[in-house]
């Protein structure tokens, strides 16, 4: 499968499905992680005002003065909560430059401090997380049958800190800014605005605006346009998703190149992410069989917080 397909959760809505249509439904999930690794949901549930908000809100905290958004400062003491500026994190080894900011809310009841100039800000960004949380067990629910895991349960018990507090977990709401690019900005060869990667969790929710530029690798190494589609949000898969399956659900490169056409490239770009992680202290084991597959083991076990730490210094340039 080389198109990213659409979902429609609306018959599993709310929790009111049928066990039938959990089953088609994960059909449809188990198809979409075999083949691209993404897929847009409809009827995700999470409501059009709150996605709005958080991207006005956002715009307004990315459009205050570089030296006030600079008292907000992201680095690994704080645990990845804040905001990075252009240039602190090359996602790709292979970028020289890459052009965006990002403000991250991490955990549930983030102690992440945020300006009180615009508190509007931080109410928007709490409020997408928790219905971001909400869509998110439903898919750990998914994946888990589109598995045939022998507990359905498996994802979300690796998740226990989405809904508990007490239990480290640092699930990240991350909204990204990708500023204007003028024609007098010197622009070193190689740079882009998000440089190839893959997400490190179990899989993503991003909501972009209507400007586009991401791309995903598909299977054949081709770069397919993930265009924006009105009212879903696109999932994709992360890491932990293709070690825990041993290969089987991939987690798909993606990246954002800098727009050709003049008018794109000085048009700022928004976009906000959803990382669903695992608890930090959750071992990450490979599965070795479901009653549907059998999986080839290529991983040592280590803790989920072992795991994120590395991959989160080996990004941020400081
Ligand atoms: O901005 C986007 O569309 C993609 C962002 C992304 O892939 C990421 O932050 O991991
Ligand atoms: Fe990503």
């Amino acid at each position: 499968m080389d198109h990213i397909p659409v979902i429609d959760f609306a018959k599993i809505a709310q929790g009111t499905g049928n066990e039938q249509n959990w089953e088609t439904i994960s059909e449809e999930v188990r198809k979409a992680c075999h083949g691209i690794g993404f897929m847009y949901i409809l009827n995700h549930g999470i409501r059009k005002e709150t996605i709005e908000s958080a991207f006005e809100e956002s715009k307004k905290f990315f459009q205050l003065p570089q030296s006030r958004k600079n008292d907000f400062p992201l680095d690994a003491a704080n645990k990845y909560r804040g905001y990075t500026r252009s240039g602190q994190e090359l996602l790709s080894p292979n970028s020289a430059f890459e052009f965006r900011e990002g403000f991250a809310v991490v955990g549930i009841n983030s102690p992440q401090k945020f300006p009180e100039e615009l508190l509007t800000f931080k109410k928007a960004l709490f409020d997408l997380e928790k219905e971001c949380n909400v869509l998110t067990r439903t898919l750990l629910s998914l994946f888990g049958k589109a598995l045939g895991l022998p507990d359905e349960n498996h994802f979300l018990n690796a998740n226990l800190g989405l809904t508990d507090a007490s239990i480290a977990n640092r699930v990240t709401l991350r909204t990204h800014w990708y500023p204007s690019i003028n024609k007098d900005i010197t622009i070193p060869s190689n740079s882009v605005r998000c440089g190839e990667h893959t997400d490190y969790g179990v899989c993503t929710l991003l909501f972009q605006d209507s400007m586009g530029g991401l791309e995903v690798r598909n299977s054949a190494g081709q770069w397919t346009p993930a265009t924006p589609i009105a009212d879903t949000v696109l999932v994709n898969l992360g890491d932990i998703m293709e070690i825990w399956t041993g290969g089987l659900f991939k987690a798909t490169g993606h990246r954002v190149l800098i727009p050709e056409e003049e008018i794109r490239r000085r048009t700022p770009r928004q976009s906000i992410a959803y990382f669903v992680l695992l608890d930090d202290d959750c071992m990450i084991t490979p599965l070795k069989s479901t009653k549907n597959y059998t999986f080839k083991e290529n991983f040592e076990s280590m803790s989920f917080a072992e795991f994120l730490d590395k991959r989160l210094g080996d990004t941020y340039q400081y």
